[in-house]
């Protein structure tokens, strides 16, 4: 088994909404998020990110807990309304000149900055015209992202446009449980197309300005069928699909899956199909958000890929529900690599939400945890040793935070956060993470 790469990212990860607070200071617009977690019943407990982490302020304090715990890079988002407040006009010097700071404090400890654009806090005003819906939400993602390419791209090289677009189209515009909350199938189609031309956008413009490297970070996730029926079996091949070529086939080759207007059906936006080629703006590297499989039963009134989740009896499960299975991750990473070609990969998140004890005596025994980062990790040193190039890894998260419509009640968390006090408490896990980062991942 080869170890890791000595140029490897040993990273954490978070974003803007979960854990900044403060998300009206200094000039700051109101974001989707600030809005659709105020909506009675969108949130468990209705909770808000008013507070969440206090990082907005706190954050000297957790630059210093990242450099205790060894992290070479560190993943944060942007948010979007903190710089542009309408979303699409005049800046907010004050808001960028949080990141500028944020930047120059990660930079001093030698931590790397990895830069999200777009992690779902869309500005309200932007909603209020549209939002995902409106064909300017390209550029507007593109003028706004120029912003920060002019103020950042010195010290920032590694750069994401978005943070899992399926997620913002599906639970944003299908499900409806996510920012801003509609719910249909087409809206759905043209919100995903939008975020796919907006991606486009922010690279081609980086490649007018920008010195470094830009990706994009996709939730994948490997399709499983749940029994060896020929139905199951196509009801997978349909989800593998809907959740990963939906996105990826346009990114990194400039067309849609042939299925996908069949899984839509009428709700497809026709003009859709002619524009693909505009996506594929060639990337430097993908983001891969690892963290489950699926088990996929034939379901045919599962729209729009007429499959159903399940769950086998014995499986162990995070606090979330979600299977514990780390080979999926190697799968995924050499799956990626078959069907499109070398391309660097990072895995911007990785991690569990675990029902962790309270601190007792500044300890929190999360062994759950840890063994899931380890296993993972495990699984990630296969795929590099049989050929992926696998640059670095992101925990998620570096903080409990805001865990969007489960509100405080879910910790993903290397480090313990106390919402009422503020304080931070590193776990079992952060410390077993810092042992693992400081022998550069050797005897996992
Ligand atoms: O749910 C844990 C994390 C979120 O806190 C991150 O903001 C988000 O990037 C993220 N993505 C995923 C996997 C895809 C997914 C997102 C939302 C709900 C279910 C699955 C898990 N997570």
């Amino acid at each position: 088994m080869i170890g890791f790469p000595t140029s490897f990212l040993w990273g954490a990860a978070t974003s803007a909404y979960q854990i900044e607070g403060s998300p009206l200071a200094d000039g700051a617009g109101a974001s989707i998020w600030h809005r659709f977690s105020r909506e009675p019943g969108r949130v468990v407990g209705g909770a808000t990110g008013d507070s969440a982490c206090d990082h907005y302020r706190r954050y000297r304090e957790d630059i210093a807990l990242m450099a205790w715990l060894g992290i070479n890079a560190y993943r944060f988002s942007v948010a979007w309304a903190r710089v542009v407040p309408d979303g699409n006009g005049t800046l907010n010097p004050k808001g960028l000149g949080f990141y500028d700071r944020l930047v120059d404090a990660l930079l001093a400890q030698g931590i790397e900055p990895m830069l999200t654009l777009y992690h779902w806090d869309l500005p309200a005003a932007l909603e209020d015209r549209g939002g995902w819906l409106n064909p300017d939400s390209a550029k507007w993602f593109g003028d706004y992202a120029q912003v920060l390419f002019q103020a950042l791209d010195d010290r920032v090289r590694l750069w994401l446009t978005l943070n899992e677009p399926w997620v913002s189209a599906v639970l944003g515009y299908l499900t409806g449980t996510h920012a801003p909350g509609r719910r249909g199938l087409r809206e759905a189609a043209l919100a995903a197309h939008h975020l796919l031309l907006a991606h486009a956008e922010a690279v081609t413009a980086y490649r007018a300005v920008g010195r470094h490297r830009i990706g994009i970070a996709l939730n994948l996730e490997p399709q499983y069928a749940a029994s060896a029926q020929a139905e199951d079996v196509e009801a997978a091949a349909r989800r593998h699909i809907y959740v990963n070529r939906w996105f990826l086939d346009p990114i990194l080759l400039g067309r849609y899956p042939a299925e996908i207007p069949q899984l839509f059906g009428a709700d497809w936006p026709r003009r859709a199909l002619q524009r693909a080629g505009l996506i594929r703006a060639p990337i430097d590297f993908l983001g891969v958000n690892y963290y489950s499989r699926a088990l996929v039963v034939d379901d045919p009134s599962g729209r729009p890929a007429r499959g159903r989740l399940v769950k086998r009896r014995d499986a162990q499960l995070t606090a979330m529900g979600w299977e514990i299975f780390p080979q999926g991750l190697t799968e995924m990473l050499l799956w990626i690599r078959r069907e499109y070609g070398e391309l660097p990969v990072y895995i911007t998140e990785n991690g569990a939400a675990c029902n962790d004890p309270l601190p007792e005596r500044g300890r929190v025994l999360d062994p759950g945890r840890a063994r899931f980062l380890g296993r993972h990790l495990i699984a990630a040193q296969e795929a590099l040793g049989r050929g992926v190039d696998l640059r670095g890894y992101f925990a998620w998260s570096l903080l409990d935070n805001f865990e969007w419509a489960y509100g405080y009640s879910k910790r993903f968390g290397l480090i313990h956060v106390d919402f009422a006090t503020q304080r931070r408490t590193p776990k079992m896990s952060a410390r077993f993470y810092r042992n693992l980062i400081c022998r550069g991942g050797a005897n996992l």
